[in-house]
């Protein structure tokens, strides 16, 4: 009711009676700032005695399910979120939902270009709250209670959603659908360009950015006037709900998006019955590969990395070059899609301190503090086999990790181990037999070590043209003639260069 009542206001008071919408918007954002109004939960507070409930939204309803699936504390095992997944017999309440809106989508530059409006006003309202000490705690820790990861690296994902927010507050969502002319050939020709919906749309999300990709992700399909259903992995979906909450409470309409918990099955099987104009997929290749072909083509993929790094030949900031290694490997254990798998360094580093540099940093990295903790999707002894099987091969050699974490109650099925680096010889990485195995993306805190001579840079070119997972790289020189050839051979999302290139860490502005 709140949610739907702030909407009419917004409405009521948005463009044309500004005042009197700030006014509402600040009773309301103070009020929030004390007992955050939005939110079901306490961040703290959530344990196996007192264990946090996450519903489905639906039609412009908070609804329950037949059964709930138990989520179990990733650092003691304890089944501390019951979320109510929706089965395969469930699933029609969604699929007419989404079937209400048509293609044309719910605005676009010819109808109801107010709303453009409104969601710049949502946007301002919610950047607003999430700026809020309070606010960006609150999820900050709840992001930590189900992705354990560093404070500071929970709080990225914050802080850059809450950037989003305000850089697409006021008008900015209006100036996203900007259209072009063309003049025509003769007296009244011309060609118009406008950004169009595609209308019915759905979003589903991985576990390791529980707020950061879907509210991005999100925010953008509704600009542009369409009506998503969005999936989060369970795992981490109380994250999104509590997120969903503080839109309603913003003035994103009800009718304009649903949210739905499921497994993967039933949310394939909702795809292929509601048939979304189209589908925005953020995971593993796997599930990629399989909804590409389910659907038809109709769907954007952001899917799997294998993500390397070339060190060039002039050796500079030794230190600064460690740290950014130990950062992008092993920052959220391992567990973003940008993380470093592979390094390949020059031999010039392989004399330096490099190696030990990384080793010191990455010993540094502890349970207490979540700057190492559990992996969500291999277990330890997954990444252990992996390990065996990658020291099987002639010439390679643990270079440091390799154990299970210590002392701790990381439940048996989730992973556990000490940030690992594996040194493999070029010369066996690029053999047929042991390719695919060296390249395996392993989401977790684990990385492929190499080394190569001057000579022996097309082999290392001839490697990265083999892999298939390109998502992000980093060619860290500072010698022009060196970057340009890597980089003018080699194909990417998303290239870093110069001395302190990395692979993650994307920064707001690729958004
Ligand atoms: N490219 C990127 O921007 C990006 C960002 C983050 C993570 N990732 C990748 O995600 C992977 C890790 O995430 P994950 O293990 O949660 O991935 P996953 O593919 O197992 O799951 C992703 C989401 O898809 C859902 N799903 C599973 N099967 C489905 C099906 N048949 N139909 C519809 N939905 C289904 C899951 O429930 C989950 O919500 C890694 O490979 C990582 O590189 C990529």
């Amino acid at each position: 009711m709140g949610s739907r009542l702030l909407f009419r206001q917004a409405r009521i008071g948005g463009p044309r009676n500004g005042r009197s919408w700030l006014s509402s918007f600040h009773h309301l954002s103070s009020r929030s700032l004390h007992s955050l109004p939005f939110a079901t939960v306490n961040a703290e507070e959530i344990s196996g005695s007192r264990p946090a409930e996450v519903e489905n939204f639906v039609q412009g309803n908070w609804t329950k399910s037949k059964n709930s699936n138990e989520i179990l504390d990733p650092l003691n095992g304890e089944p501390f979120i019951k979320v109510a997944e929706v089965d395969e017999t469930e699933i029609q309440p969604f699929v007419e939902s989404l079937s209400k809106c048509p293609k044309h989508g719910l605005h676009n530059p010819f109808k109801a270009p107010e709303r453009y409006l409104l969601y710049g006003d949502i946007s301002a309202k919610a950047a607003h709250m999430l700026a809020q000490p309070k606010v960006s705690d609150f999820f900050t820790r709840l992001i930590q209670r189900v992705a354990p990861k560093s404070y500071q690296q929970a709080f990225g994902e914050v802080y850059v959603t809450q950037k989003f927010l305000e850089n697409f507050s006021g008008d900015q969502v209006r100036f996203l659908a900007r259209s072009f002319g063309v003049p025509g050939n003769h007296l009244g020709q011309q060609s118009h360009g406008f950004r169009w919906p595609y209308g019915p749309v759905a979003i589903i999300t991985p576990f390791n950015f529980p707020l950061e990709i879907p509210v991005l992700q999100l925010m953008g399909a509704l600009y542009m006037g369409n009506k998503p259903v969005v999936k989060v992995d369970s795992k981490v979906s109380i994250v999104m709900e509590q997120m969903m909450r503080l839109l309603h409470h913003c003035g994103l309409p009800v009718e304009d998006v649903d949210f739905i918990n499921s497994d993967g099955k039933t949310m394939n099987r909702l795809l292929l019955e509601a048939n979304p104009r189209m589908t925005l997929f953020t995971g593993s290749s796997r599930v990629a590969e399989k909804l590409a072909t389910d659907l038809k083509g109709q769907i954007k993929l952001e899917d799997a990395g294998f993500d390397w790094k070339v060190l060039g030949p002039d050796v500079q900031e030794v230190d600064y070059v460690a740290w950014v290694c130990d950062q992008d490997a092993y920052a959220c254990s391992g567990q973003k899609c940008s993380a470093q798998s592979i390094l390949f360094m020059h031999e010039n580093w392989s004399k330096s301190s490099l190696i030990s540099k990384m080793r010191n940093l990455a010993e540094r990295r502890k349970l207490e503090d979540l700057t190492i903790g559990p992996v969500l999707t291999f277990t330890t002894g997954q990444m252990l086999d992996h390990m065996s099987s990658l020291l099987c091969i002639p010439g390679s050699k643990l270079l440091f990790g390799g154990e299970p974490l210590e002392n701790h109650s990381i439940p048996h099925i989730y992973g556990a181990l000490k940030p690992t680096a594996v040194y493999v010889p070029i010369d066996e990485i690029l053999k047929e037999e042991n390719f695919e195995l060296v390249t395996r993306e392993i989401f977790g805190p684990f990385q492929i070590v190499t080394e190569y001579k001057d000579d022996q840079l097309p082999k290392i070119l001839d490697a990265l043209e083999r892999m298939h997972a390109h998502l992000t790289a980093a060619v860290v020189s500072n010698d022009p003639l060196f970057l340009q050839e890597v980089i003018g051979k080699t194909v990417n999302g998303t290239t870093y260069a110069g001395l302190r290139a990395r692979t993650t860490g994307a920064p707001q502005n690729h958004w």
